[in-house]
């Protein structure tokens, strides 16, 4: 027994005017979206473990101030990677040290180090549906959350921005970060679009990407991702 229903979903599927997603849904790209639910036929285990999505972006698109808000109106709960790197670098540890060294280059942290705290987040939440914030932010980071959880996401999402509007962004944000400077933004830039970007399209090719117009006001973005989450509400 299918569950159906239509809505129209400003859905940006880059690459793909059919998208299956492999656990539930079929979208269909179009002026509507159909969305066909097999809500009965979703097996025990399915429910059990963990429903996630990854969240992608540049500097500044805006992907921790969207999480939150689909946090608090869908329940998810939300890792922010570069957050849990942020506490594991004030811990005054060897590890620390070397997260704070790459974190002012604009660099990558090793993938084991990111993903073990991604792991240890994920099992000591009573939650299990999450945000995967920032991550993964390249082929690496991908292959070694593959390898050490054993999945993939269930789907992922992608706030695309000028880059001039996501540099305005970070040097507004105020929050004292070592790396929220010109200097460390430009190379944060450049790993984006070398080592992230491939990701993003790793996620398109495999039909698992929604792509979001980043720009206009939280809200106007808001709501361009709230129709995505509404349309999970009776599955997860
Ligand atoms: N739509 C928006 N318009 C203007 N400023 C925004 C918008 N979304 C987020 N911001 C602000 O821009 C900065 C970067 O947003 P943030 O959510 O931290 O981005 P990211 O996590 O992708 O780096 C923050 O100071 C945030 O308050
Ligand atoms: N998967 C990740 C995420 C963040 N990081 C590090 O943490 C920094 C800040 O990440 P973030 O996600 O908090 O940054 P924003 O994109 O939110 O501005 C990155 O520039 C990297 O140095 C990482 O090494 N690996
Ligand atoms: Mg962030």
């Amino acid at each position: 027994m299918y569950r159906r229903r239509l809505t129209s979903l400003p859905l940006f599927f880059s690459h793909f005017h059919q998208v299956k997603r492999a656990d539930q849904l079929k979208i269909y790209q179009a002026f509507s979206t159909e969305i066909i639910n097999p809500v009965e036929s979703e097996s025990s285990s399915t429910r059990n473990s963990p429903y996630v999505a990854f969240v992608l972006g540049g500097p500044g698109s805006g992907k921790g101030t969207q999480c939150l808000k689909i946090a608090e109106t869908f329940g998810f709960e939300h890792i922010g990677a570069g957050d849990l790197l942020r506490k594991e670098m004030y811990s005054s540890t060897e590890e620390g040290a070397m997260i704070q060294k790459l974190m002012r280059e604009g660099s990558i942290a090793p993938s084991e180090v990111t993903v073990k705290l991604i792991q240890k987040a994920i099992e000591s939440a009573e939650n299990r549906k999450f945000l995967i914030d920032g991550f993964p932010r390249s082929e690496e980071n991908r292959t070694a959350y593959e390898r050490i959880i054993g999945a993939e996401p269930n789907f992922v999402l992608f706030f695309d921005c000028p880059e001039e509007v996501m540099v305005k962004r970070v040097l507004n944000r105020n929050e004292g970060r070592v790396d929220d400077n010109e200097h460390t933004v430009k190379e944060r830039l450049k790993v984006y679009k070398a080592v992230t970007l491939p990701v993003v399209n790793h996620y398109a090719k495999k039909g698992k990407l929604y792509k979001i117009d980043g720009t206009g006001t939280q809200e106007e973005i808001f709501e361009r991702v709230r129709p995505i989450f509404s349309s999970l509400s009776s599955l997860v």
